[in-house]
């Protein structure tokens, strides 16, 4: 039985895609967000000025200010806020939800303290609701263009994830299913540090065989962590793991492509975020990922290089040729472990 009305919580790029997607498909539904001016133009103009100004939405999606209006009745709620901000923002609406009401988070970032992913947020924020993940490939802008793309919705509840997958698959949005929120949710987030990293290789300049080089190692790495960390390897071979790092680390519309484009062609990390003016997630993930690597002694020579040239000013060049002297180690870990090459 596929949902009739449903909230977004967030009025950016990505939750106004998510809100016009369901709109499209005749879904009931109210978008949140704090900015009052933009909530009357997408009431009035059919438009969200501020994150997608080109594009005409559809004019049954109703957007307000107030929070407990937008999740009031609401059988499913879309979370879309930075995930700095997803703690307070579902905090300060949880005593007016009822059990029956999802969660889905379609944030890509990290709670620092306990290394909280999105979805474990709103688990422990709302014990008894029904909780899910929307991961993927999924460009915003091109998305609002309505140019074709497919996603991933990963819940443990199987109904939960087919009523999702009937109220957002529609003929330019195809959507496929998983079981493993930690590893869908994890590809998310991680592949925002690589982005970042591919934006410096390609302000630099660097050839075709060394963005082939840099995505492929990036998954190597990614990989490695999440086995650490308990998760499923196997499920960053789908769009969530690959799909998701091949498109942000090839794209100038991906945002943490374009602050490591910035930082790559000399500007401060100050400036290049203050000059995208949108959230990049992979900024604070490198911060969170590298202390957990260090943490669990992971071998991550693409995050410690990241990080030094972010937050230590260190010279990109400089790091690039560092990473080409480490040890001799093996193509695929999975095939031949490191400890017998
Ligand atoms: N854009 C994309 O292509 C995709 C993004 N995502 C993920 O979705 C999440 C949201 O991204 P996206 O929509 O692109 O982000 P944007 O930067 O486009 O927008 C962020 C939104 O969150 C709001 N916001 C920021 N801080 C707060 C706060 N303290 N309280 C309430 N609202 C706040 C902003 O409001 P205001 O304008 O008032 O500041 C804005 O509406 C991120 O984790 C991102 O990684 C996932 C897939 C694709
Ligand atoms: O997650 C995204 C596409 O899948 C968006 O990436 P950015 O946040 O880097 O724009």
């Amino acid at each position: 039985m596929s949902i009739k009305r449903a909230a977004v919580i967030g009025g950016g790029s990505f939750g106004t895609v998510i809100a016009n997607i369901l709109a499209d498909n005749g879904v009931e539904i109210l978008q949140w967000m704090r900015n009052e001016s933009v909530a009357e133009s997408i009431n009035h103009e059919h438009v969200n000025p501020d994150y997608l100004p080109d594009t005409k939405l559809n004019p049954s999606l109703k957007a307000t200010t107030d929070l407990q209006e937008a999740v009031r009745g609401a059988e499913v709620i879309f979370v879309s806020v930075p995930s700095k901000f997803v703690r307070q923002v579902v905090g300060s609406f949880v005593d007016d939800l009822d059990p029956t009401q999802a969660l889905v988070s379609t944030t890509k970032g990290i709670e620092p303290d306990r290394f909280l992913l999105m979805s474990q947020v709103l688990q422990e924020l709302c014990p008894n609701n029904p909780v899910a993940v929307i991961s993927g490939p999924n460009l915003a802008k091109e998305i609002a263009k309505r140019e074709l793309a497919a996603t991933v919705i990963a819940s443990t509840n199987s109904d939960l994830r087919r009523n999702l997958q009937e109220s957002l698959s529609c003929n330019y949005f195809r959507v496929y299913a998983s079981d493993d929120l930690y590893g869908v949710e994890l590809g998310g987030a991680l592949k925002n540090i690589y982005a970042i990293v591919s934006g410096f290789i390609a302000a630099l300049g660097m050839g075709e065989n060394t963005k082939s080089m840099i995505i492929t190692r990036s998954l190597a790495e990614m990989s490695r962590f999440a086995e650490a960390m308990g998760a499923n390897p196997l499920t960053f071979l789908g769009l969530a793991g690959v799909g998701d790092l091949v498109v942000t680390c090839m794209s100038p519309l991906s945002r943490n492509y374009r602050v490591g484009y910035a930082i790559g062609s000399g500007q401060s990390l100050e400036e290049s975020v203050d000059e995208l003016g949108e959230v990049a997630e992979g900024v604070n993930t490198l911060r969170y990922v590298r202390e957990k690597a260090l943490e669990l002694d992971i071998y991550m020579p693409l995050v410690m290089g990241a990080y030094e040239i972010l937050f230590n000013h260190a010279d990109p060049k400089d790091v690039a040729k560092g990473l080409m002297t480490g040890a001799f180690a093996s193509d695929v870990e999975f095939a031949l472990p490191s400890h017998k090459i």
